[in-house]
C-alpha cells in the first residue's frame, strides 16, 4: 500500500523545479554540507556517509551502505535510518537549486527489508516549487540501481534563511562552523552569508 497525504500534493500553480545554471554536473559528487551532518558528514563515524552525485534535472543518485551501528532487527536497518537516509538524499537535491530548505514532511513507505552489509540505491528528484514549497521523491532500491524498491519517500522541504540555522542551532556548533572556512565556503555555494 502507498500514497502520500494532500499536503504533499503540489498545488495546481507550482512550477516545474529549474536546476541552478552553477548546480554541480550530472555525475559530479555534491560533497558533505557539513562535516558533523549524520547523513553526509566524514567526521560522524556511526552516520550514514552518504555520497550524493549529482543526475540531470534536479535529481540525483546516492548510495549509503548499511552498517551494524544501523541495526534494529538482528542483521536488518533500523526504519529510522533508512527515512534518514532517504531525507538526506531528498535533502541534497536542493543544492541543485542553491536553495536552503529544510525538510517540513516525508512520508516514508518501507516495502522490503534491508539487510545489514546492502547498498542502498537512491535516486531522488524535485517534482515542483511552489513559493518556498520545494516537492520531491525519492526511491532506495537493493542489489543496484535497477533493483527491486525497499524504501520510498515523498517530501516537502521548506526553503529557510541561513538565520533558521544561527538562530536556532546550539551556539557552539554554530560558532565552530563560523570559524570554519572549509564550511564557509559550503554556506556561499548557496550564495548567503553565514
Ligand atoms: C548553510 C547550509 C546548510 C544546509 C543545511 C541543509 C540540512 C539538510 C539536512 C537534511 C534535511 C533535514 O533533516 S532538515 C531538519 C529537519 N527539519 C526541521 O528541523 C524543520 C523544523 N521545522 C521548522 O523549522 C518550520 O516548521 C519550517 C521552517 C519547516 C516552516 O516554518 P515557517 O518558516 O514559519 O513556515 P510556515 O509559514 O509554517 O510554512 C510555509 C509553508 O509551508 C507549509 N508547511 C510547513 N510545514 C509543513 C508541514 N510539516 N507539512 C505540510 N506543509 C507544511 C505551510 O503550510 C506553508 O504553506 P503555505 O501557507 O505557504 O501554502
Amino acid at each position: 500500500m502507498s500514497g502520500s497525504s494532500s499536503s504533499l500534493k503540489p498545488p495546481a500553480d507550482a512550477s516545474a523545479p529549474v536546476r541552478h545554471p552553477e548546480a554541480p554536473s550530472p555525475g559530479e559528487l555534491l560533497g558533505a554540507h557539513y562535516d558533523q551532518c549524520f547523513g553526509c558528514g566524514g567526521e560522524q563515524p556511526h552516520g550514514l556517509l552518504l555520497e550524493a552525485r549529482a543526475g540531470e534535472g534536479v535529481s540525483l543518485t546516492a548510495e549509503f551502505t548499511v552498517q551494524p551501528a544501523h541495526q534494529g532487527a538482528p542483521g536488518l536497518a533500523h526504519g529510522g535510518v533508512l527515512a534518514s537516509a532517504l531525507d538526506e538524499t531528498l535533502g541534497s537535491l536542493n543544492w541543485l537549486l542553491r536553495t536552503i530548505a529544510v525538510t517540513g514532511r516525508l512520508e516514508t513507505d518501507f516495502v522490503r527489508p534491508v539487510p545489514v552489509g546492502s547498498v542502498l540505491h537512491l535516486q531522488a528528484r524535485v517534482t515542483a516549487v511552489a513559493g518556498r514549497k520545494i516537492y520531491s521523491t525519492a526511491t532506495g532500491r537493493l542489489g543496484g540501481p535497477d533493483g527491486p524498491v525497499a524504501v520510498r519517500a515523498d517530501a516537502l522541504f521548506i526553503e529557510v534563511k541561513v538565520d533558521h540555522f544561527v538562530d536556532n542551532g546550539r551556539p557552539e556548533e554554530i560558532r565552530a562552523a563560523m570559524n570554519d572556512p572549509d564550511q564557509v565556503r559550503r554556506a556561499r555555494a548557496f550564495e548567503v552569508n553565514p
